[in-house]
């Protein structure tokens, strides 16, 4: 039988998916996602329903996307996943409380090893490819909406994360992004969303 194991990373309720694939000559199986599995590693059960599921796909290496997170009543919780290609995730802590706030992991993920990252609700998230072509896919458990997405500039010195690359190619909102302003989030936050 075709396993998954769920490795815990440097933030608090975040993981790692690992399939463990089974191989034959005509190719291989191999289990990627398992609500008994994240269960038993304690995720709650609001975070194991699939709301939406996107695809994102980017033709250069270099394209940086992120880093977003949801405010409520959109916040929400995904599993992310590189269909095609290669990439460097990145996951920022930005919920005030935790004991992990604004520690930050960067994970590689490929195609081939089908490896996916859990990011909890109020974690930032965004990604560089490392090579052309490369295809991302998600799972989310609530529903996007506009007036609920936000982001922090995936430069901000606040946060120091290290890309690989040049960037060779971001959204206008990414790019323009303002410094992260703390209080403002810890306000905000404390509003359950209410408020810019
Ligand atoms: C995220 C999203 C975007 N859109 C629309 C809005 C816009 O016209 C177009 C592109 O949106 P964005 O520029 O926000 O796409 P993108 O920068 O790829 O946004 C994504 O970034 C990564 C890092 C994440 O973690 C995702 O949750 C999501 O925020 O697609 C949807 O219709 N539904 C969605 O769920």
């Amino acid at each position: 039988m075709s396993t998954l194991r769920c490795v815990a990373l440097a933030i608090e309720g975040a993981f790692r998916l690992e399939p463990q694939p089974l191989e034959d000559e005509r190719g291989g199986f191999a289990r990627l996602w398992c609500r008994d599995t994240l269960r038993a590693a304690g995720l709650d059960e609001a975070r194991l329903a699939v709301m939406q599921t996107s695809a994102s796909f980017n033709r250069r290496a270099g394209t940086l996307r992120g880093l977003h997170f949801a405010w409520p009543p959109a916040q929400e919780a995904k599993v992310v996943r590189c269909a095609r290609g290669r990439m460097l995730d990145v996951l920022l802590d930005l919920r005030p409380g935790s004991p992990t706030w604004l520690r930050h992991v960067a994970v590689e993920l490929d195609a081939d090893t089908r490896q996916s990252l859990v990011v909890p609700a109020g974690v930032a998230h965004g990604f560089q490819t490392l090579v052309d072509d490369t295809e991302v896919h998600y799972m989310m458990n609530e529903a996007w909406r506009p007036d609920c997405a936000a982001g922090v500039r995936p430069d901000d010195p606040a946060f120091g994360v290290a890309w690989p690359l040049p960037v060779a190619a971001i959204s206008e909102r990414d790019r323009d992004a303002p410094d992260f302003d703390a209080d403002a989030h810890r306000r905000r936050w404390s509003a359950g969303g209410e408020g810019r």
